[in-house]
C-alpha cells in the first residue's frame, strides 16, 4: 500500500511564544529552528513579523533551514485595503517562504471581536491570500474557532475555508482555538469538511484545554487532514498546543499511522527526540516533565516489583514501544515497591553483580523497605543505594569517623529592621589517618558552611574529593505536624562529568543534610578506589 505524506507544521516559535512564562530570545529562536529543521519537520512558523521587534528581526534574515519558513499574521483589517495594511505588508515583506493568515471563521466572532461583517471577512480572507500568492509566497489560512464556528453556523465556517482555497491557499487549517472540542466531534466535522475541500489541503491546529490536543490531531488525520500543526513539548497559549513530541513517535511507531502515512522525520532522527525535548527545556530554564509520554524520564521507568520482574525477562511485557527508538532509556527503580528484580537491575547498572539466590540480596531488599518506611527514598539517590548495598555485602571500607560537628547561624539586623548581614559557621571534628582533625568554615548558609568544613581536610583522602561540586540540594518535609521528618537529597558532580545523588533523613534538616553529604563523599572515595583507614 502506498503511504500518503503527512505534513508537520511546527508552531513552537509562534504559538509557543504565547505560553505563560516563555520568553524567547533571538538566539533561542535560531537554536530552536535549527533543532526542528534537523529533526525533519516540514514547516517552521517563526513568529509574527511586524508584531514585535524580536520577530521582525528574526524574519529580516531567513535562518539557514531546509524546512519552509512561515510568517504568521492577521488577514487585512476591517476598513483597510490589503495594499494599505501595515500588518499585511510586514508579512509580505518578511523573508519567509510561506505566510499563514489567521482568519475568523465563526460568524459570532466576526461580529463581536472584529466588529465587521460576514461578507467583509470573506473578502479579507480572499484578498489577503491573493496578495501573498501574487508575491510568490505559499499561503495558508488558520481558520480560527473553526469547530465552534462550524457548530454555530456550518455554512459560514465552510464559506471561510472555501474563500481561502479559491484564492489560492495551499493549506486550510482548521483550528480548535478555544481547545474545547472532543475527538469524536473533530473526526465528524473534518470528515464533513473533506467532502468539499480535498484532504491534501486540510490541516489541524488543536489546543489542549481538555487534554486531548494530540487525540484531536490524530482524529483529524483519520478523517482526512494531511497537515498537523503542533509544538515541541506542547508549548502554546493557555494549556498549550498539540504536542509534536508525542505526535511524531505515535505517527512513526503505531502501525495504524506508520502503515498509512509517511512524515519527514525518519526513524533515525526519532532517536534524537528525547534529547531535543530536553534541550528545549534547558533553553527555557524549565525542568523537563518527568512524566511526558515517550520522552519523560519516567516514561520507561518501572517501579513495581511485579513489572520489573517481567520487564527484565522481556521488555515488551510492560513497554508499548522500545525506549531506544525515541532516544530514551529504561529505568528499573529501587523503592518500597521493589522486588529482587528491581534491586538486581539497579545494582547491575551500578556495576555490582549479586545473584538472585544470594541471601545478601534479601537482606538488602528488607533494608531498603525498612529505610523507605523511615523516609529514605532511593529512587532518586542511586549513590546512597550503592553504599547501602556495599555495606550489606561487607565491601564498604571505613575512611574517616566524624566525632562531632556544630553549626552556628549569624544574622545581623540594621536599626530599621532590615537584614544587614547573614552567614553561617560550621566546625567538624573527625578522625582520619590515625589523627583528630578540626576544620572550620564559613558559608552563606548552614549547609554550605557544613559542606565546606567537612571537605576542608580529609587527610590523605583530600586529593580524591577536591573536584566534588554540590549541584543540587532538595528538601522535603513529610508526615506533617510536629513529628515531621525531613528528607534531603543532594546531587554532586565532579570534573569527569560524573553525577551522583545521596539521601539523608532526620527530624533535623541539618542532620539530614549532613548524612547526605557524608554519603556523597564516601561514594566518591569508593568509586575512586581509595583504600580504607585500618586505624579506625
Ligand atoms: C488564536 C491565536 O493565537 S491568534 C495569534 C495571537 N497572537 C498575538 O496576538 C500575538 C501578537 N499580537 C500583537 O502583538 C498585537 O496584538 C498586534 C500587533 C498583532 C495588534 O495589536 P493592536 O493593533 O494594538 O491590536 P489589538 O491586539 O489590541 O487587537 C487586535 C485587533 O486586530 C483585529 N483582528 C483580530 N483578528 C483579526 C483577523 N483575523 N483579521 C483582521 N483583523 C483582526 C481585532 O479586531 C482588533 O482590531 P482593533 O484594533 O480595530 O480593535
Ligand atoms: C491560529 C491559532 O493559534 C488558533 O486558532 O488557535
Amino acid at each position: 500500500m502506498t503511504r500518503q505524506r503527512l505534513s508537520l507544521f511546527d508552531t513552537t516559535l509562534r504559538d509557543g511564544a504565547q505560553t505563560t512564562g516563555v520568553d524567547f530570545s533571538l538566539d533561542d529562536k535560531r537554536q530552536i529552528a535549527a533543532m526542528l529543521d534537523d529533526l525533519g519537520v516540514d514547516y517552521i512558523e517563526g513568529g509574527y513579523p511586524g508584531a514585535n521587534p524580536l520577530d521582525t528581526a528574526f524574519f529580516a534574515t531567513r535562518p539557514d533551514i531546509r524546512a519552509r519558513f512561515a510568517a504568521f499574521g492577521m488577514t487585512r483589517r476591517h476598513g483597510r485595503s490589503v495594499e494599505n495594511d501595515p500588518g499585511v505588508a510586514a508579512l509580505l515583506d518578511s523573508r519567509s517562504d510561506a505566510v499563514v493568515f489567521v482568519a475568523k471563521s465563526w460568524d459570532y466572532q466576526v461580529r463581536v471581536a472584529l466588529r465587521s461583517t460576514e461578507e467583509d471577512n470573506l473578502q479579507a480572507i480572499a484578498q489577503s491570500v491573493a496578495a501573498a500568492v501574487a508575491r510568490g509566497k505559499e499561503a495558508a489560512v488558520d481558520c480560527e474557532h473553526f469547530f465552534d464556528g462550524f457548530k454555530a453556523n456550518e455554512a459560514y465556517a465552510l464559506a471561510c475555508a472555501k474563500a481561502a482555497l479559491e484564492a489560492g491557499a495551499r493549506w486550510i487549517v482548521l483550528c480548535d482555538t478555544n481547545g474545547g472540542t472532543l475527538p469524536h466531534e473533530i473526526e465528524r466535522i473534518v470528515r464533513r469538511v473533506a467532502e468539499g475541500i480535498p484532504g491534501e489541503n486540510l490541516g489541524i491546529h488543536a489546543h489542549d484545554d481538555t487534554g486531548q490536543a494530540v487525540a484531536n490531531s490524530l482524529a483529524a488525520v483519520r478523517a482526512g487532514a494531511r497537515q498537523i500543526q503542533g509544538s515541541l513539548n506542547g508549548l502554546g497559549e493557555r494549556c498549550g498546543n498539540a504536542n509534536l513530541t508525542t505526535i511524531i513517535p505515535t505517527l512513526l511507531l503505531k502501525p495504524e499511522f506508520s502503515e498509512r502515512f509517511e512524515i519527514g522525520v525518519t526513524l533515525e532522527k526519532l532517536t534524537h527526540l528525547t534529547r531535543i525535548s530536553h534541550a528545549l527545556d534547558e533553553l527555557l530554564n524549565r525542568a523537563p516533565d518527568r512524566h511526558a509520554p515517550y520522552v519523560g524520564a519516567s516514561a520507561f521507568a518501572t517501579k513495581a516489583g511485579i513489572h520489573a520482574s517481567a520487564v527484565l525477562t522481556d521488555s515488551r511485557t510492560y513497554e508499548h514501544v522500545s525506549p531506544e527508538s525515541i532516544g530514551n532509556q529504561r529505568r528499573v527503580l529501587v523503592s518500597d515497591q521493589a522486588g529482587k528484580s528491581n534491586i538486581i537491575s539497579e545494582l547491575a547498572r551500578l556495576g555490582v553483580a549479586l545473584d538472585k539466590d544470594d541471601p545478601r540480596l534479601s537482606r538488602l531488599l528488607e533494608e531498603v523497605k525498612l529505610k523507605e518506611a523511615q523516609g529514605y527514598a532511593y529512587e532518586g539517590a542511586d549513590a546512597s543505594f550503592f553504599l547501602l548495598a556495599k555495606r550489606i555485602m561487607g565491601e564498604a571500607p571505613h575512611y574517616f569517623h566524624v566525632e562531632r560537628y556544630s553549626v552556628a547561624v549569624d544574622r545581623r539586623f540594621a536599626r530599621n529592621g532590615g537584614l544587614e548581614d547573614a552567614g553561617a559557621e560550621a566546625i567538624v571534628k573527625l578522625r582520619v589517618n590515625g589523627e583528630t582533625r578540626i576544620s572550620a568554615a564559613e558559608g552563606n548558609g548552614p549547609v554550605n558552611a557544613l559542606d565546606l568544613a567537612l571537605r576542608k581536610d580529609l587527610g590523605s583522602y583530600q586529593r580524591f574529593i577536591e573536584d566534588i561540586k554540590l549541584v543540587d540540594y532538595r528538601v522535603r518535609v513529610f508526615q506533617g505536624g510536629t513529628d515531621a521528618v525531613t528528607r534531603v537529597l543532594v546531587e554532586c558532580a565532579d570534573s569527569k562529568g560524573e553525577r551522583w545523588s545521596t539521601v539523608g533523613v532526620s527530624a533535623n534538616v541539618i542532620d539530614a543534610s549532613f548524612e547526605a553529604l557524608i554519603d556523597a563523599i564516601v561514594y566518591k572515595l569508593l568509586r575512586e578506589g581509595a583504600k580504607g583507614d585500618n586505624s579506625l
